[in-house]
């Protein structure tokens, strides 16, 4: 007789953090060693990047807004920003973005950071949950803001950055930072 082969997916558990240690932690990050029990009860651990800092009354670390600057006679266009990023040691175009400040909603968030990125004030549409993007190396968690501009505004035709020299505002090249890519918006007629 032919030998049974067992086709019993093995019971999981349910999986838990037991304890979170701090390894280092500087003015921005801290790096910590969490310990978990894998699906099979087993402890493990894992290294985990953390913000640093407990701000009051936000409801995530961060903002990234998806700009669309709307202008008569033209094509929709997202609004990029250039600026170099030490942890590549390279440039990227990016959806401006920033950090949430203490008791400011996200919404007010994104409209601060593409001002002070690219100059232009804009209008949000609509706004995510705040979602961990990355969440196999941290837990920050940021809210994708969906904005229009209108283009055709005084405020917005001579559009000009607000750079500061702390912030990653400050890493934007001064130069040609804002980057249109254009929306060939696709009509059903
Ligand atoms: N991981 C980081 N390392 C740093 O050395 N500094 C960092 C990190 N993350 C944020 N910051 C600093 C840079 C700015 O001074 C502030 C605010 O950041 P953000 O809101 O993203 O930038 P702005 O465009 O200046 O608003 O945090």
């Amino acid at each position: 007789m032919a030998a049974e082969t067992s086709t019993e997916v093995p019971k999981t558990a349910r999986q838990f953090v037991l304890k979170e240690e701090v390894i280092v932690e500087r003015k921005w990050l801290k790096l910590e060693e969490t310990t978990y029990t894998d699906p099979f009860g087993k402890t493990r651990t894992w290294e985990t990047v953390k913000r640093t800092g407990n701000k009051k009354g936000v409801s995530a670390d961060g903002v990234a807004v998806i700009a669309v600057l709307q202008r008569t006679l033209h094509y929709d266009c997202i609004v990029l920003v250039k600026q170099f990023r030490p942890p590549i040691n390279s440039y990227c175009l990016e959806f401006p973005a920033g950090l949430i400040e203490e008791n400011e909603t996200a919404e007010s968030a994104a409209l601060r950071e593409l001002e002070e990125e690219t100059g232009y004030k804009g209008e949000v549409v609509e706004c995510t949950p705040a979602l961990c993007l990355d969440p196999g190396l941290s837990n920050s968690t940021t809210h994708i803001v969906s904005v229009t501009i209108n283009g055709d505004e005084a405020e917005n035709t001579r559009p000009k950055q607000k750079l500061d020299d702390g912030g990653t505002s400050g890493n934007c090249a001064p130069i040609g930072s804002t980057v249109k890519c254009g929306l060939r918006t696709a009509s059903f007629t």
